[in-house]
C-alpha cells in the first residue's frame, strides 16, 4: 500500500488525481490522508469524487471513503483497467447540477486507458470551461496534440458546453488502447507560427464574441503576432461566455483562456487572455505554467529521458513530481535556475 500526504506542496485536487492514474496503471493499492488540506474546503468535491469513481470503475477497485467532503481515501485497484464505454456524470456525485470540471476526470483516467488493450469511449458531463483547470479548448488545442507526439491516440468531442456555475457540459472521449509512450523534447520552440482563437458564448447576444474577438485580434496585431480570432454563438444549457487562445510556435503549443462573468465587458474578457498570452510569449520558454504540471504524468510513463523548459516553476509542478516519485516510477529534476525539467523513467 502506498500512503500518500493530501496536504503536500499544493495540497490540492492534482495530489489526489495523480494518485488515483498511478494505482490504476501500476496495480497498486494506496491511502491519501488529508485530501486537499491546502483548499478553503477540504476534502474530495464533485469533481474529485468523480475522478475517484471513474479511476474505479475502470480498474473494479474497492474504495473507502468514496463521500463527499471526505478526507481519507482508500483505493484498491481489483484488475487491470479495462478499455470500454464508461459515462461520468459530475453532478451525480453532488445530487444536482455540478460544474465540476470534466477535463480533470478526463485526465486521471486518460493515460490508464491510453496503456490499456482496446478502445475506449467516454462520456463526460459537468463543467467544460471553468476557472482553475484546464478549459476543453486547451485540451483538445494543447494537451491532446502534445501527448500526440508521445503516443497518445486520443479524440475529444465537445457536444455540449458547460459554464460555472451551472455545468450540463458534455464531452465525448475516444481514445486508442495499447500505446507506448515516448519521449518528450521541449527545450526550444522555434518561432511563433499563428495564434489561433475561438471568441464563444452561449445564450448570450453575438456581438459579445465578435467584440471578443476582434479586441483580440487587435491587441496582438498591435504586438506583431499573427492572430485569427473566430467568434462563435453555441448552445447552451445556461448563457456563459468566454475565449480560448492557442500560441502555435514551431515546435511547441501554449493556451491561454479567460471566461465572462456578469459585469465584466467583452473587451476585458479578451484583454486578460491576450495578457496572459503576451506575458508568455516574452519569456521565450516552449511550455507554459499549466502544460509543465500536466506533462510530467505522461514523461514519467515514457519510455526513455524526457526534457522540457518551462516559463514558470508552480507548486503544482514541484507537487505532481513528489506524488510521481512516491510510486517510484521515474526520477525527476527541475532545475530552477535553468527552468528545465528532466524526467527519466525507472524502466
Ligand atoms: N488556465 C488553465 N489552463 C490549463 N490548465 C490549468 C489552468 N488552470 C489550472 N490548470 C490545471 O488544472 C489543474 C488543477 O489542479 P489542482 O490541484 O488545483 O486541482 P483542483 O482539483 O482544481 O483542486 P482544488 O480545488 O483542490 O484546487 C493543474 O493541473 C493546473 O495546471
Amino acid at each position: 500500500m502506498i500512503y500518500i500526504d493530501g496536504s503536500y506542496g499544493e495540497g490540492g485536487g492534482q495530489v489526489l488525481r495523480t494518485s488515483l492514474s498511478l494505482a490504476t496503471i501500476t496495480g497498486q493499492p494506496i491511502r491519501i490522508e488529508r485530501i486537499r488540506a491546502g483548499r478553503k474546503k477540504p476534502g474530495l468535491a464533485a469533481q474529485h469524487l468523480t475522478g475517484v469513481r471513474a479511476a474505479a470503475a475502470i480498474c473494479n477497485a474497492q474504495v473507502q471513503g468514496d463521500e463527499l467532503g471526505s478526507t481519507n481515501l482508500e483505493f484498491t485497484p481489483s484488475s487491470s483497467v479495462q478499455a470500454g464505454k464508461y459515462t461520468f456524470d459530475v453532478s451525480d456525485a453532488r445530487e444536482g447540477r455540478s460544474a465540476g470540471a470534466v477535463t480533470l476526470v478526463l485526465q486521471t483516467i486518460l493515460l490508464p486507458l491510453a496503456l490499456a488493450r482496446g478502445d475506449s469511449q467516454i462520456i463526460l458531463r459537468g463543467g467544460t470551461h471553468v476557472a482553475y483547470s484546464p478549459s476543453l479548448s486547451y485540451i483538445e488545442q494543447v494537451y491532446l496534440p502534445i501527448l500526440k507526439r508521445m503516443g497518445v491516440q486520443a479524440e475529444v468531442r465537445l457536444h455540449r458546453w458547460g459554464w460555472y456555475p451551472q455545468g450540463g457540459g458534455e464531452v465525448e472521449l475516444h481514445v486508442s488502447g495499447g500505446s507506448t509512450l515516448t519521449s518528450i523534447n521541449l527545450l526550444e520552440r522555434g518561432q511563433l507560427q499563428e495564434v489561433r482563437g475561438l471568441a464563444v458564448v452561449t445564450q448570450l447576444p453575438s456581438h459579445i464574441p465578435q467584440r471578443m474577438a476582434s479586441r483580440a485580434e487587435n491587441l496582438l496585431h498591435e504586438a506583431h503576432l499573427k492572430a485569427t480570432v473566430r467568434p462563435l454563438r453555441e448552445r447552451g444549457v445556461a448563457p456563459g461566455a468566454g475565449i480560448f487562445l492557442t500560441a502555435e510556435y514551431e515546435d511547441s503549443l501554449a493556451g491561454f483562456g479567460a471566461l465572462g462573468r456578469l459585469g465584466l465587458p467583452a473587451d476585458k474578457v479578451a484583454e486578460i487572455a491576450c495578457q496572459e498570452l503576451l506575458n508568455f510569449h516574452k519569456t521565450n520558454a516552449p511550455v507554459e505554467e499549466h502544460l509543465a504540471d500536466q506533462l510530467l504524468l505522461p514523461t514519467a510513463l515514457g519510455s526513455e529521458t524526457s526534457q522540457y523548459r518551462v516559463a514558470e516553476i508552480s507548486t503544482h509542478l514541484t507537487t505532481n513530481a513528489w506524488v510521481i516519485h512516491q510510486f517510484g516510477i521515474a526520477s525527476i529534476t527541475i532545475d530552477e535556475v535553468e527552468r528545465v525539467v528532466t524526467v527519466t523513467p525507472n524502466t
